[in-house]
């Protein structure tokens, strides 16, 4: 059985509507499971309140939170984060600078990693996003998955869609209020599931 960690950070839902889709998709592989994972909200409760962040969060809650110690354990980590500036969410990355211990031990060195992202315009770094989240994964050895245009949704051109080669996306809107389209959370069940074949593959 190949573990499949799905290491997330979602403040208004939209990742973690995705971060569910990716999960379906490892899921539909044989041999595979998937395990949803929450990183620690660095946020205040008030503050959250303050951004209209608490009603959307309390729908996920009851997703475990992950731990350094335990990514040792998965054979691939999908990781999902919204954009922030162009970048991996503070959450994500305070999380990520907490696996020194686990980089200096190899601990993932040849697993299977790969990323998912939100952003709230078209233009909005969902790409940068996820490149520059690869330098990280790269630091600790991982070999890194996206998404290949054998997934021809991401050649969609009739609609608005999010979906890059390099990971599946979402598209938010200015005010939050768009939420992941067809298009795009069956791009999500692709990678899930192109991850999970492919660490099948490597875990044989
Ligand atoms: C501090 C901050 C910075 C952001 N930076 C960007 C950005 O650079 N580009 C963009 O399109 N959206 C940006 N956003 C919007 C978020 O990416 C958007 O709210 C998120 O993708 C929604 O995902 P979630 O519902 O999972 O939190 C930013 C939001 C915040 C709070």
């Amino acid at each position: 059985m190949s573990k499949i960690q799905i290491v997330f950070y979602s403040m208004y839902g939209h990742i973690h509507t995705m971060a569910e889709a990716v999960a379906d998709g490892v899921r539909s592989v044989g041999g595979c499971s998937a395990e949803l994972l929450q990183v620690p909200e660095l946020i205040s409760e008030e503050v959250l309140e303050k951004y209209g962040a608490k009603a959307a969060r309390a729908a996920f809650a009851h997703i475990p939170t992950a731990t350094v110690e335990r990514l040792a354990e998965a054979d691939a980590i999908i990781f999902g984060t919204p954009t922030r500036f162009g970048n991996m969410a503070a959450q994500m990355r305070n999380f990520l600078d907490q696996t020194g211990k686990l980089w200096l031990s190899g601990g993932l060195v040849g697993k299977v990693g790969s990323v998912f992202a939100s952003t709230a315009t078209q233009h909005g770094g969902q790409e940068t996003t996820i490149t520059s989240f690869h330098s990280t994964l790269l630091h600790h050895g991982m070999i890194i998955v996206g998404v290949p245009y054998t997934e021809q949704r991401l050649l969609t051109m009739d609609e608005i869609s999010g979906g890059s080669p390099y990971g599946a996306t979402t598209l938010a809107g200015g005010d939050g209020s768009r939420r992941p389209s067809e298009n795009e959370l069956a791009i999500a069940r692709f990678q899930g599931a192109h991850v999970a074949k492919i660490t099948a593959r490597l875990t044989a």
